[in-house]
């Protein structure tokens, strides 16, 4: 008797750090000059927490020439992301863990990036330097990233994507879901912004909650984390080297030399295949 072969679907994995939730589609192995298979018709079905899988971002690793792996990004609204720290933790461990090494190299938008795995478990990545110069966050035109002229004086850092920080007396009191989309899409950020709402604690401790462009609010953000240390640092409110409590955990944060080191944990919490149907239907 001949068996009816059912047609193959897309495999993906289901990972999250610190309940930031990521689907990863793992496109290696066709070369580094392939395009990914992510389209933002995809991403944004995908990312339907009731008629896909449900994400905040979405990483495709590709094949790189000069480098262990590719990353690309792109967050549940569809739109792509320069960089998303927690998720490059996330695949830099699947990766470690696949070839036994215990640092990896990657490349995404905003270029080279390095991980490693430490002792006690946890992944750190250098997220590099961050930009402070206005055209590079971007912003939509010459202003004093320390002290942008907006109500509350937040300031703005770029880590590869813009973010937009505020520092507050209590960031539990902030309305996250009512002011976050406002400042998301202020004129003066020509490319949206992730806005970062932060508490200072102690001289190396920091209280965070995050509403990030194109996914909403988080259970945290990497990368939102890093440039919140860094105007931190800048403001003269804590050292370089923080511990940062997001909604859903603690990053380490270490603005060195060399870069800006995010340490934390990460969870690859299932493995699944998209049906053929939903991928011809999402195209
Ligand atoms: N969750 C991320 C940041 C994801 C990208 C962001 N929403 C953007 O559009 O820039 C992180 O861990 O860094």
């Amino acid at each position: 008797m001949t068996e009816i072969q059912a047609p193959s679907g897309q495999p993906f994995m289901k990972m999250h750090g610190l309940g930031n939730d990521f689907v990863v589609i793992d496109s290696r192995g066709r070369g580094p000059d392939a395009a990914g298979v992510t389209t933002p018709a995809l991403a944004r079905a995908l990312g339907d927490r009731n008629r896909g899988v449900g994400f905040d971002q979405l990483a495709e690793i590709r094949d790189a020439a000069g480098a262990d792996f590719t990353l690309d990004f792109w967050n549940s609204d569809g739109s792509r992301a320069g960089a998303c720290g927690n998720a490059t933790r996330c695949v830099s461990d699947y990766v470690m863990r696949g070839s036994g090494k215990a640092a990896v190299s990657l490349l995404t938008q905003r270029g080279a990036l390095y991980a490693v795995r430490r002792a006690d478990g946890l992944v750190s990545v250098n997220m590099g330097h961050p930009q402070r110069d206005w055209a590079e966050v971007p912003l939509a035109k010459a202003v004093d990233t320390l002290h942008l002229p907006l109500a509350g004086d937040p300031v703005a850092v770029g880590m590869g994507n813009p973010h937009c920080v505020f520092f507050v007396p209590d960031a539990e009191g902030v309305d996250l879901a009512g002011v976050g989309p406002k400042w998301e899409h202020d004129p003066l950020f020509p490319q949206r912004t992730n806005v970062e709402f932060a508490s200072v604690t102690a001289p190396d401790h920091l209280r965070l909650r995050v509403w990030e462009r194109g996914a909403g609010i988080t259970l945290a953000c990497g990368s939102g984390a890093c440039a919140t240390a860094v105007a931190a640092a800048l403001r003269g409110l804590t050292g370089r080297r923080v511990t940062i409590d997001a909604d859903g955990g603690t990053l380490e944060i270490d603005w060195r030399d060399d870069g800006v080191w995010m340490t934390g944990p990460v969870a690859h919490v299932f493995d699944g295949v998209l049906s053929p149907e939903f991928l011809a239907q999402h195209a």
